[in-house]
């Protein structure tokens, strides 16, 4: 199957189904949704309780008959009955609208580099329950790149890294195509973990998972503007008991160095198997990260110490995927051959 932007330009929506969040783009309309991909359901009665950033605060707080669940793992629908329920109820009016004017409805959505044709499936038939009639599938890499205003367009080296909850795409891009890919299995949640495992050890403290977040915002910044330590409230892991500790924030910078060296460790592989003019271009124009995991404390000082090329972030990195279809359905991008994904 081949995806022109022709057929792109004739879908209503873009939308990103991620593990963390669900962005979805209405043409002529922008961004419309932008919320956690997560659910809470009464496992009593089946019924949908709260969705997106209500469902996430109640994750941790709830009582044994509310669950609150994840429909999408490392970008693939794992639930879609659930995550059907879950975008009918976050887009609400302003997709349906647009759906009832038009019957034919065409959908375009990304897809993590490499999904399986399963996953790929699970896509479609998510988007298809919802009225659309038909589904175009685009590398989450290349809507990525065109987010983040590359020319992928062109025939010269752009790499771009997509740091997303649970992994990390990293590929070389030339003529609209990717050259080498690679998909390595840590993201945002992964450093989460040290985060959690790190206090759990030095400082026998539980941390509520909410609490990670701000922990992250406390990291980030150069460390004349970090205080050297902050205060962290959580679970004692001994008495059970609230306690607070005074948490050195070099430490805990230290100790998500180990899941970021993964990370490095892709994107060394993807420029080993680059074409030695590829490689060249890229010394000059860099790499740009994109993702909500592009924002991790270190991780762009690390990868140009590792690299020695410019490193840089992506002015929305976020939403870059879903800005990236965005244009495309919007006829706003300039013709590129771009890698088809059959469902
Ligand atoms: N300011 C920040 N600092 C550090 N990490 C952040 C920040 N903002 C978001 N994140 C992390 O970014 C991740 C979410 O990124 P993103 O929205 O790109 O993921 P996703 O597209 O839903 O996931 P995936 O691509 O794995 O399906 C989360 O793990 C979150 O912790």
């Amino acid at each position: 199957m081949t995806i022109s932007l022709a057929q792109l330009r004739r879908c209503s929506a873009a939308v990103d189904l991620g593990a963390a969040r669900t962005r979805v783009y209405v043409k002529n309309q922008g961004l419309v949704v932008d919320e956690p991909t997560v659910a809470a359901v009464n496992t009593r009665t089946g019924s949908m309780l709260a969705v997106g950033a209500q469902a996430e605060v109640m994750d941790g707080r709830t009582p044994d008959y509310i669950r609150v669940v994840r429909p999408v793992s490392n970008g693939t629908v794992v639930d879609i009955d659930l995550a059907q329920r879950l975008l009918r109820h976050l887009v609400g009016d302003k997709l349906r609208k647009t759906w009832r004017r038009r019957p034919s409805m065409r959908a375009a959505v990304c897809l993590p580099y490499g999904s399986e044709p399963l996953a790929q499936r699970a896509a479609v038939e998510t988007l298809t329950g919802l009225g659309a009639r038909r589904v175009e599938l685009v590398d989450t890499l290349v809507a990525a790149a065109v987010g983040c205003g590359l020319p992928v367009e062109q025939p010269e080296a752009t790499m771009i890294v997509v740091c997303g909850a649970g992994t990390t795409q990293v590929a070389v891009l030339s003529l609209g195509s990717i050259v080498a890919a690679e998909t390595v299995p840590v993201g945002g949640n992964a450093i989460d973990h040290a985060v959690i495992q790190h206090l759990r050890l030095h400082h026998e403290l539980m941390l509520p998972n909410q609490s990670v977040r701000p922990l992250h915002l406390m990291l980030s910044g150069d460390g004349e503007l970090t205080p050297g330590s902050t205060e962290v409230h959580g679970r004692d892991v001994v008495s059970g008991l609230a306690r607070s500790v005074h948490v050195d924030t070099e430490r805990v910078r230290r100790a998500i160095i180990t899941p970021l060296t993964a990370i490095l460790d892709g994107i060394s592989a993807v420029l080993r198997r680059c074409p030695p003019d590829l490689v060249a271009d890229l010394g000059e124009r860099g790499i740009m990260l994109a993702g909500g995991s592009a924002l991790i404390p270190g991780l762009e000082p690390m990868i140009h110490e590792a690299t020695s090329m410019p490193v840089h972030i992506a002015d929305q990195p976020s939403t870059c995927a879903v800005q990236g279809l965005g244009a495309m359905i919007e006829g706003k991008v300039q013709p590129l051959h771009l890698d088809p994904m059959a469902p």
